[in-house]
């Protein structure tokens, strides 16, 4: 794991962990071992720490935390380094980030390439860098920026990590030779100022105030999450003597440790990266499946989703077609494009000169013939499937026989959409979220016969447009949409039962949504539900009316359609379920009009209203979703629930710190989630969906913690085995 070797009178040890060389047991073990070696060794004047292949250490092993601890602490190593009687220089690459910039800050030395990063990413794993990182930092690149980084967690650039002192020397070429000719110039005792632990913090004088803004930069932007608060409390720890500082350091560390907020953060991790893994069948799946090079795109409708696709296409370096046959509607979507590529580089996401070139690679385009030789196209028209059949056939006539063709649908069956063309092997769902060129989840939908190949090429697709794509198979809604049906259904319900729409989102805000369900349909228009809603009325043959209370033997509230034929369509007409200081405004006020409405609703429809509690508006949202989430895993729409937390984490804003909703269940306890379900099912029977899923029952009364990992395969195996 750490390989020792000698250059003339330099040690070097070479981290050696693929793949990306994290400080696992191993490691640590290692190096303490080669700087003791090196010590002893009277020819040896000086030490290197490298990595081999791609990077120098990213950090701890994130695996490690879940499990008993074996060999020496990163601390330890750490300290063992700093004491080292010879020089010792991290000779960095790649991204030295956690617990690797922690190591590189107990060596007296560090340099690096050009093209490096460093890094405290631990705050997104619900952690500090705890190995000392916070009270080095500050003693190098000062309160406030040791501030900056540790909250934030970004990857810093070797060019700025230089200019904030974090690094002493920038080289190009061969890490290693410039290392070696660097140690040749050193002294061969370690200057007093070389060991952090000897250098005051900078920045001391204005430490409070820098304290007080930074804490309330986090409360704002990363309201619910403990570690970045524990993170400004430790770094404030630093103007301390060091012994005193560490020590701060370590109790806040332990207790986030400890804290469910960092095991749930740190299982998102791993479940982001597991999302993006898939696996059909045995012969669809990552490892058979290759995915086709996609040079040139089309995008048909320019509406607010299409232009927001076009955009995220066009950022990642793709040449788009954006065909609208209305003249007007294409204009006001090239409008719409520009303005938003200007509204990044007005933030300086981008330059004028990357928007130009942007721009450039767009062509408007009024017939869907000018598609005929690209090599995908995603379809992002109104949701009516018709009128999408009618499009995938031209479609199928159009385009050249490789062209791989996408549905933007966030509920259609795919597959009726593939029988419109002579290709369903090349059709396939990319579900995109609003704003389209916000939101990082892709929902990949594949149909009973799309090719492994046509979801190889489309999951690949997520990743050239820096999206997180996440494989799942067709049905009504697909996993997003069919889980978040029932948590909105069940907030229209609590607003007929005793909720006011505020009153519901205050909850669901403390929960750690950036927005509640109310506060979200004014976002996106109350329109748009309407027309879902009269839509799939007309699908399946019956109406939907304000007086409508049942559909089909299924209880519906009408509150939303009564908003809606009142013109109040949300931020866009300045009035929904809130009222607004104008049309577009952002900031949300009760409004008397709307409790007026309700009320009035309530008395038609002989509701009694109640108080409702927390623990019922958490519970009636979420376990309602969670159930339906088993049903996904049951009917294998989902293949795992990993892939679940991350379309709510990614495309609906579930808090990070509680991990997702499936891993939340998990953290309840699966007996107790299910006996919710079953309390719920007995109150509501005219809403079926309360109906505990199969699955979620035989985990629940297996008498076993069968952990997540096993939960998709006790979808298939029957209950004697569980
Ligand atoms: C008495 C108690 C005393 C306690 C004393 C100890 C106190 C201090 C202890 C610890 C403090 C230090 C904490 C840390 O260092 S936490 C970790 C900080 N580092 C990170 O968060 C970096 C995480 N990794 C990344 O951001 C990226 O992986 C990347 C930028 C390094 C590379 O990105 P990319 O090229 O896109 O690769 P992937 O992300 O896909 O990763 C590849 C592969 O590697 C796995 N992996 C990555 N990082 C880690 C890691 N740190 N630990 C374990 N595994 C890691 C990743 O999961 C991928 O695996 P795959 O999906 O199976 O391919």
């Amino acid at each position: 794991m750490v390989d020792y070797r000698t250059v003339k009178s330099v040690a070097v040890l070479e981290v050696n962990n693929p793949p990306v060389n994290a400080l696992s047991y191993n490691v640590r073990q290692g190096l303490q071992d080669g700087i003791e070696r090196a010590n002893k060794d009277k020819e040896i004047k000086s030490i290197i720490i490298i990595g081999k292949g791609r990077t120098y250490p990213a950090g701890a092993d994130i695996s490690e935390f879940s499990k008993p601890h074996k060999g020496p602490n990163l601390i330890e190593v750490g300290l063992g380094i700093e004491s080292s009687r010879k020089p010792v220089i991290s000779a960095i690459h790649g991204t030295c980030l956690g617990g690797g910039l922690e190591i590189a800050l107990f060596s007296h030395y560090r340099i690096a390439l050009e093209s490096a990063k460093v890094g405290f990413p631990e705050v997104a794993l619900g952690l500090l860098p705890g190995a000392h990182g916070t009270q080095r930092l500050p003693r190098v690149a000062g309160m406030a920026f040791a501030m900056e980084i540790i909250t934030s967690g970004r990857h810093v650039s070797a060019r700025e990590a230089l200019q904030h002192g974090i690094l002493d020397k920038l080289v190009k070429g061969n890490l290693l030779s410039e290392s070696l000719d660097f140690a040749a110039s050193l002294p061969f005792s370690v200057p007093h100022n070389r060991r952090l632990r000897n250098v005051p913090a900078k920045g001391a004088e204005n430490a409070d105030r820098i304290f007080e803004v930074a804490l309330n930069k986090v409360k704002q932007k990363q309201n619910g999450f403990i570690a970045p608060i524990n993170c400004l409390k430790a770094v404030k720890a630093a103007l301390l003597p060091y012994e005193e500082g560490a020590k701060i350091e370590r109790e806040l560390f332990m207790e986030l440790l400890t804290s469910g907020q960092a095991k749930a953060q740190q299982y998102v991790f791993f479940a982001e990266r597991a999302a993006t893994r898939w696996y059909v069948s045995n012969e669809k799946n990552q490892k058979k499946c290759s995915a086709v090079p996609v040079k040139t795109t089309g995008v048909i409708g320019a509406g607010t989703m299409g232009s927001g696709i076009v955009v995220t296409l066009l950022r990642a370096g793709l040449p788009v077609i954006l065909v609208e046959q209305d003249s007007q509607n294409l204009e006001r979507g090239v409008n719409m494009i520009k303005g938003i590529l200007q509204g990044s580089v007005n933030l300086k996401r981008m330059t004028s000169q990357q928007m130009n070139k942007c721009l450039q690679q767009l062509t408007p385009a009024q017939s869907l013939d000018s598609l005929h030789n690209v090599d995908l196209v995603i379809e992002a028209v109104f949701e009516n499937l018709k009128l999408k059949e009618e499009i995938f056939g031209k479609l199928d006539e159009i385009c050249k026989q490789q062209t791989i063709l996408c549905s933007n649908t966030s509920t259609l069956d795919i597959d009726k959409i593939a029988r419109a063309t002579k290709r369903p092997d090349k059709v396939i769902g990319t579900h995109f979220f609003a704003p389209a060129f916000v939101m990082p989840l892709l929902e990949n939908v594949y149909g009973t016969k799309t090719s492994g190949e046509t979801i190889a090429t489309v999951m690949n697709l997520g990743k050239t447009i820096r999206k997180i794509p996440v494989l799942v198979k067709t049905c009504h809604g697909f996993v997003a949409n069919r889980m978040l049906a029932r948590y909105q259904t069940e907030a229209s319900f609590l607003l007929e039962e005793g909720c006011l729409p505020h009153e519901y989102d205050q909850v669901m805000e403390e929960f750690g949504f950036p927005m509640g369900a109310f506060k979200v349909g004014d976002l996106s228009g109350l329109d748009i539900g309407y027309r879902i809603r009269q839509e799939l009325a007309k699908a399946n043959g019956y109406t939907v009316t304000t007086d409508t209370r049942y559909i089909q033997g299924e209880r519906f509230s009408s509150l939303a359609d009564k908003l809606y034929e009142l013109g109040r369509l949300g931020r866009k007409t300045g009035k929904g379920w809130y009222k607004y200081d104008r049309p577009g405004a952002k900031e949300a006020f009760v409004d008397p009009d709307v409790t007026d409405i309700i009320l009035k609703h309530c008395k038609d429809a002989g509701i009694i209203r109640r108080k409702i509690s927390t623990q019922e508006i958490v519970e009636r949202s979420m376990y309602s979703s969670i159930n339906e989430g088993f049903r996904c895993l049951e009917d294998g729409v989902a293949s795992k629930p990993e892939d679940i937390d991350v379309i709510w984490l990614h495309g609906f804003g579930f808090p990070r710190y509680r991990g997702g909703p499936m891993y939340y269940a998990s953290t309840i306890g699966l007996a107790e989630v299910y006996d919710r379900i079953c309390y719920y099912h007995k109150t509501f029977p005219e809403s079926s969906y309360w109906v505990p899923s199969d699955l979620l029952r035989k985990l629940a009364t297996s008498g076993r913690n069968i952990p997540m990992s096993d939960w998709s395969t006790a979808a298939t195996v029957n209950k004697s085995r569980l």
